[in-house]
């Protein structure tokens, strides 16, 4: 598990490398902000008797930059843009990539935080194991500023990990994503 932690972090720096290169901003200069926590998370989804009455994790959008997703059958599902749920087909061995809520505010909107949930199955149990990347527990991350000029004003504020934590600590996130708690309002 350390071994796997830390291959998947060296993957994150390389991906985090590529994705700010394509939004034109210089990964030299963010590199030192960028690097932060890494949160591994297991979970197990056990058989259930009447898996269309339940789900394995509710709808929900991870707060870091980048989650990858290693698991162990199929059951995760994603929501376009339309709010229709695809499921994410069954790879043996491969890993998903997710862009997650600090990358659509570094972004300013311009890559979306996908949004996801988790189906149960009747007969097996499924395993994965999730490693969210993050900046800093109290890093504030708000819009690049290369990315933000008169036609694109910032379409976020600033929020932190920790600001993160506060909100689901008192609010119910099935009723409000936190990144729509941080959208300025147009
Ligand atoms: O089990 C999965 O496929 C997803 C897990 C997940 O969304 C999470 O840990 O945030
Ligand atoms: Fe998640």
């Amino acid at each position: 598990m350390g071994n796997y932690a830390k291959a998947v972090q060296v993957l994150q720096k390389q991906l985090m490398e590529a994705i700010v290169e394509t939004l034109g901003l210089n990964f030299g200069n963010l590199h030192n902000e960028i690097e932060g926590n890494q949160l591994m998370a297991i979970n197990c989804y056990p058989p259930c008797p009447e898996p269309d009455l339940a789900l394995g994790m509710p709808p929900h959008s991870d707060y870091g930059t980048l989650t990858i997703l290693h698991q162990s059958g199929p059951g995760l599902q994603l929501q376009d843009n339309k709010k229709n749920w695809l499921s994410v087909p069954f790879v043996e061995g491969a890993l998903i990539v997710q862009l997650e809520d600090q990358m659509e505010v570094m972004s300013n909107g311009k890559y979306k935080s996908v949004v996801h949930q988790v189906t149960l199955n009747a007969e097996n149990k499924r395993l994965s194991i999730a490693s969210l990347q993050s900046l800093p527990l109290n890093k504030k991350i708000g819009p690049a500023p290369e990315l933000v000029d008169e036609q694109h004003p910032a379409s976020y504020d600033e929020f932190s990990f920790r600001d993160f934590l506060d909100y689901i600590s008192s609010n119910n996130i099935a009723d409000r994503r936190f990144i729509d708690s941080i959208k300025k309002s147009a």
